[in-house]
């Protein structure tokens, strides 16, 4: 018992277990990366067949050895495999079946001679071992890799190097002991085991720290290309980049310098919120809205103000980055979108669809203030006329001083569009129906006014006019088509004149 406590076999397995330790722990911090995982594995195959010969000898059973020494072959081609792997290559399975296929030559000679040999059996081990390692060598030296793991892989390839050789004088001085006297011997009579757990074991604890060395450079330069790419990515984005503690300013990218005109100095431990017109509590807005923009009025270090786009993400080490953004070109361009997309392209007056949208308000809003509304068709008289004898320029240009002429006198709380054609609407807010009329008949009367230079003379026309006064719940299409009814009447009796609709809404 005493000798199996002390033996260094059982120092030598208990490495093993230290070592598939270290290995899972790899494994479990450089996922998804391959290697370690293959590497635990190949050890865990080693353990129970180093146990096996625990006790410094085999047994007599051919199946243990068989067993023992194919476990051990497998354990140590997996742990090449995964070397392999480590370094992005393709995985040479076939090491393990054509490793455990060494026994064969052992087996028929077994075969022969009748009893098993197990120092014989621990050469061969040692020596098909060596030429693993060697492998395992001459794949951290010669594979295709990062150029920057150069130096951690030579390193292990030194170690696998010596490890292979160690493993040759091992087989060699188990030949040696072989030729000894015979029958079974504890692991301090052994010289190859001797040799093995005095300069092996040593040698596989620097093999082991050769792979860590590999892992943690990998582990590494992963978080150098992150910072390298995460710092490019921050020198090329056209948006301001600040990482935020408690609020405050920890860092920013040099478009914030640009964005804002301060020099970097400025910016150190400066509160977020100070960057901003209204300085709300944006540090309660920021852990409220994770990730989501936030539209914002930036101010310059010249006063000068420009919308902004803040968002805010949390990163988990309690602080956060905040992305600021000039959108001052798209609010503006938006802006000019909104207005063409309501405005009548040839008047600039509103246009149907904006008009039929805002009336509708105007309705409602009148609706719940009892205020009183009148709403007009207007529609020049005898147009085609005009288009007729002075051509289609002409007629537009007419339109255009129309507007003109109406868009002068009617107040910005009306509502005065283009309905289409040489038709125009015009919805009168807190007006009753005599103002509106009043209104309504100075507009007719300016328009028949007004001379429109033109080639070759002036060109002058009259509107007619319908008009309803709205009071009731009718919706505006039904209140639209009163007030055409009245404009028709206009129009039959004459043009040149404002009628108002003498009818009932319902
Ligand atoms: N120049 C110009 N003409 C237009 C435009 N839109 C419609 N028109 C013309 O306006 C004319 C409208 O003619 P009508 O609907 O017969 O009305 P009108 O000649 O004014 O007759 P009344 O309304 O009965 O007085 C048509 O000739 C259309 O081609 C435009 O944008 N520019």
């Amino acid at each position: 018992m005493n000798a199996l406590l002390f033996s260094p076999v059982f120092l030598g397995t208990n490495i093993l277990v230290a070592s598939a330790i270290i290995c899972l722990a790899l494994w479990y911090y450089s996922r998804p990366h391959p290697g370690p995982g293959l590497w635990t594995l190949g050890i865990l195959l080693l353990m129970p067949g180093q146990y096996l010969t625990l006790g410094g000898t085999y047994s007599a059973s051919l199946l243990y050895n068989v067993l023992s020494y194919t476990l051990q072959v497998s354990g140590e081609a997996v742990l090449v495999i995964g070397i392999f792997r480590f370094l992005g290559r393709p995985a040479p399975w076939w090491l393990v079946p054509a490793a455990c296929l060494t026994a064969l030559p052992w087996l028929l000679w077994q075969s022969q001679v009748g009893l098993p040999d197990s120092e014989v059996l621990i050469a061969l081990y040692a020596f098909v071992s060596a030429l693993i390692r060697a492998l395992a060598c001459w794949a951290l030296l010669r594979l295709p890799g990062d150029r920057r793991l150069r130096s951690a892989r030579r390193f292990a390839a030194l170690n696998f190097g010596l490890l292979a050789l160690c493993s040759l004088v091992g087989g060699f001085l188990s030949l040696l002991d072989d030729q000894q006297d015979g029958g079974p011997r504890q692991g301090f009579e052994s010289m190859s085991e001797m040799f093995t757990y005095n300069v092996g074991y040593p040698l596989w604890i620097l093999c082991l720290f050769g792979l860590t060395l590999l892992t943690l450079r990998r582990f590494l330069l992963a978080a150098q290309s992150s910072a390298a790419r995460f710092e490019r990515l921050m020198n090329i984005t056209s948006a301001a980049v600040v990482i935020v503690r408690n609020g405050r300013i920890v860092d920013g990218n040099p478009m914030l310098r640009q964005l804002f005109g301060h020099d970097r100095a400025y910016f150190h431990d400066l509160p977020l919120a100070h960057l901003f017109k209204a300085e709300q509590d944006l540090e309660q807005q920021l852990g409220r809205f994770d990730g989501v923009p936030l539209d914002r009025l930036a101010v310059r270090s010249d006063g000068g103000q420009f919308d902004a786009e803040l968002t805010v993400a949390a990163l988990d080490d309690g602080t956060h980055v905040a992305e600021i953004r000039d959108v001052s070109g798209r609010k503006s361009l938006e802006k000019a979108l909104r207005r063409t997309a309501s405005r009548d392209a040839l008047t600039g007056v509103m246009n149907r669809g904006a008009f039929n949208e805002q009336a509708q308000l105007v309705l409602s809003q009148a609706k719940r203030n009892g205020r009183s509304l009148c709403l007009a068709i207007l529609d020049i008289d005898h147009f085609k006329r005009i288009n007729d004898s002075h051509g289609h320029p002409i007629g537009d240009l007419a339109l255009k001083a129309f507007s003109a002429v109406c868009e002068r006198q009617v107040r910005r709380s009306d509502l005065f569009a283009r309905f289409g054609g040489e038709e125009f609407v015009l919805l009168l807010s807190d007006t009753d129906a005599q103002q509106a009329f009043a209104l309504l008949e100075r507009l007719r009367t300016s328009w028949s006014a007004h001379r429109l230079d033109i080639p070759g003379g002036q060109l002058q026309s009259t509107v007619s006019i319908g008009m309803v006064r709205i009071d009731g719940e009718a919706a505006l299409d039904a209140w639209i088509n009163l007030a055409d009814q009245a404009l028709y009447a206009a129009k039959q009796a004459g043009r040149d004149r404002t009628q108002v609709y003498s009818g009932s809404a319902a």
